[in-house]
């Protein structure tokens, strides 16, 4: 059985979260959605979308399925998981105020939730016209973009083109991983923002983060994100020892890390990834003829110290 992708969307109050799900119930894409609903907490959602509102479960005339969170977000992932007609990705909208840490961690922990399901990727839809301000007083709003593997800047309509320059240098001065999107009521391609696949991981790991000013204390910004390399096969004993201990000191700073690492005596890549304390492996295949073995990893957090982090990193190579 595959695992079925599951895809984190969030993103600040009225950005438009509502708006892209909404596309995604509606459109007819041909594929199958079951799209989550987190309904906790006061702020509810656009009753346009909750067309039964006192149903947890209802089915879209384009195939998607739709649920309200008023329970354990667990037992609901179970409960389709049971379901005999499969899904071509899962959906979790998150309220705008939520941290979207312990939605994505849920993805981690759960046993079967695990193994049957995999973290396709964050999206994180900003209001172009308010995100600024948000940066400067929300915390949630920092971390929505630091957390993200995809950003879609929607209400580009409100926004002259000078200021979305503006906005998207400081988006990439945060979080230099993610795809950025410019949209207008999130008109996007699903595919852009669904079916990522491992976070996009050889695309993010082959951009050159430390040209995009990871160093760069001309920013007061605390979100800031580290790339580490290594050419060197790593030991598998060390790497483990030094990132749990990294977990264990400094896990509540560290947003979001990822990356694609060569252990000795393996010929396959392995993915790790994680958000705060939780982390999860996997294997992607053996590496492609003709690609150097290098281990690439980025860390995207606060209070982050790149030379120290490098030093840790650099002592896992294997001798
Ligand atoms: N001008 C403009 N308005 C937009 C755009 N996209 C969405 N809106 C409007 O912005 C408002 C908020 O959009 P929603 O999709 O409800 O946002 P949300 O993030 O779901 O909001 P909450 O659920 O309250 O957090 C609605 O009135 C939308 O019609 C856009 O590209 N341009």
């Amino acid at each position: 059985m595959s695992a079925i992708p599951v895809t984190v969307l969030t993103g600040y109050l009225g950005a438009g979260k509502t708006t892209l799900l909404n596309r995604i119930l509606s459109e007819s894409h041909g594929k199958r959605f079951a799209v989550i609903v987190n309904e906790f907490g006061e702020i509810g959602i656009d009753n346009d979308l909750v067309v039964g509102a006192d149903e947890e479960v209802f089915e879209m005339n384009n195939g998607c399925i739709c649920y309200t969170v008023r329970g354990d977000l667990i037992r609901i992932i179970n409960g389709l998981l049971k379901r005999k007609d499969g899904f071509d990705g899962i959906l979790i909208e998150t309220t705008g105020l939520a941290d979207p840490a312990p939605v994505a961690q849920t993805f981690f922990v759960d046993p079967v939730v695990s193994k049957r399901t995999r973290m396709d990727g964050i999206v994180t839809v900003a209001d172009a016209r308010h995100l600024a301000d948000r940066l400067a007083d929300s915390h949630e709003a920092q971390e929505q973009i630091a957390f993200a593997d995809v950003i879609l800047l929607n209400k580009i309509d409100l926004v002259d083109e000078a200021d979305m320059v503006v906005l998207e240098q400081r988006i990439r001065s945060m979080n230099p991983f993610a795809r950025i999107r410019r949209t207008q009521r999130c008109e996007v391609a699903l595919d852009e923002v669904i079916g990522l696949g491992a976070f996009d991981l050889d695309r993010i790991l082959a951009m050159e983060p430390d040209f995009l000013g990871e160093d760069d204390h001309e920013h007061d910004q605390s979100v800031t994100s580290v790339s580490l390399r290594q050419d060197r096969a790593l030991d598998p004993v060390a790497f483990d020892g030094w990132l749990h201990t990294l977990l264990r000191v400094q896990g509540t700073d560290l947003l979001r890390y990822k990356g694609i690492l060569s252990f000795k005596g393996s010929d396959r890549r392995t993915v790790i990834q994680g958000v705060h304390m939780l982390a999860d492996s996997a294997n992607l295949g053996v590496w492609p003829a003709g690609q150097p073995r290098e281990s690439r990893f980025v860390l995207i957090g606060r209070n982050l110290d790149g030379d120290r982090l490098r030093a840790g990193f650099a002592a896992c190579a294997a001798p």
